[in-house]
């Protein structure tokens, strides 16, 4: 499945982007935990160029908690600033204050010397869409000061919000553009629900869906709906079983596959099947 969704506006974001990040200090890179490559940006780090980053892996409480750990052991191995986040209840962000104020602090400490005592620290989140950047804005703000919405693309909007006595926040994030011409990358970004709805194919990505979670998360499909899985079933027949224990059946006898499908990508998206990560280092 190849999914072709380049926003036009794109080419103008990456500008102010470039443009903003001028003022910043730190750059926050928001991932999405549950699929912490295909949520990155592959041009992020030549974008910021050498400034330094705090990546936070976000919806943290989606995510395989298994997982969560060898994505910590990875950063730790690579040396690189990450914390785990919730952007929805805050888990994560006072975690994330202090990153920012040591990641900066010989900075402030050189100021100081200089006579310069109030050293304020610019910071910008950035982030595909739908990773939850405007929540994690309007949570650090503590007040509705962004809109924040289900669908990818509705963040608008520069102002600065102060998260702390030092840190400064952007009220606008920049919002980057996934890795769009790898097809895994794309389905896993149509799983996550960054992707809209309209621009692919819901049935195919729902059987992936099942091929996957067979392959990785097997005891949570049969718990979940109740089927055997026996190692001759083809994907397909799995999508029938699930079906067919749903009651997704049309008039005159026919699986209803599209149903199916919806059911389940919406499952996926309320946590309902179970905590899961698509990625693991
Ligand atoms: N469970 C969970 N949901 C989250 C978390 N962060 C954000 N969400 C939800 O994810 C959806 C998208 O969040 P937004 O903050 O609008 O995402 P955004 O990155 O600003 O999206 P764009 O405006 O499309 O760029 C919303 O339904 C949020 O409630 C989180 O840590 N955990």
């Amino acid at each position: 499945m190849t999914i072709q969704w380049y926003p036009g506006h794109m080419a103008k974001t990456k500008r102010k982007i470039q443009e903003d990040l001028k003022l910043i200090d730190v750059v926050i890179e928001l991932l999405d935990a549950r699929i912490p490559i295909s949520s990155k940006n592959p041009e992020i780090d030549s974008l910021i160029k050498g400034k330094p980053k705090v990546i936070l892996l976000n919806k943290s409480d989606m995510s395989d908690p298994r997982s969560n750990e060898l994505w910590g052991h990875y950063y730790d191995e690579n040396k690189q600033d990450y914390i785990y986040t919730n952007s929805i209840t805050g888990k994560g962000i006072k975690e994330l204050i202090t990153a920012i104020e040591k990641k900066m602090a010989h900075v402030i400490e050189r100021d100081l010397k200089k006579g310069r005592i109030n050293r304020q620290i610019k910071c910008m989140i950035l982030g595909i869409p739908n990773v939850g950047k405007s929540t994690l804005i309007n949570t650090m703000a503590g007040r509705a000061s962004a809109k924040t919405g289900n669908l990818p693309g509705v963040t608008r909007s520069n102002q600065w919000i102060k998260v702390s006595q030092r840190i400064l926040l952007l009220d606008t994030p920049g919002i980057l553009w996934p890795k769009f011409e790898d097809p895994i990358v794309g389905l896993k970004l149509a799983w996550i629900g960054s992707i809209k709805e309209t621009i692919y194919d819901r049935e195919d990505a729902a059987l992936k869906l099942i091929s996957f979670l067979r392959e990785s998360y097997e005891h949570c499909l049969i718990e979940r709906y109740n089927i055997d899985i026996n190692p001759s079933d083809e994907d397909i027949d799995i999508y029938e079983k699930i079906a067919q224990k749903r009651g997704f059946i049309q008039k005159g006898g026919n699986i209803d596959y599209s149903r199916t499908a919806e059911m389940l990508l919406d499952e996926l998206k309320k946590t309902k099947i179970g905590k899961i990560s698509f990625e693991n280092p």
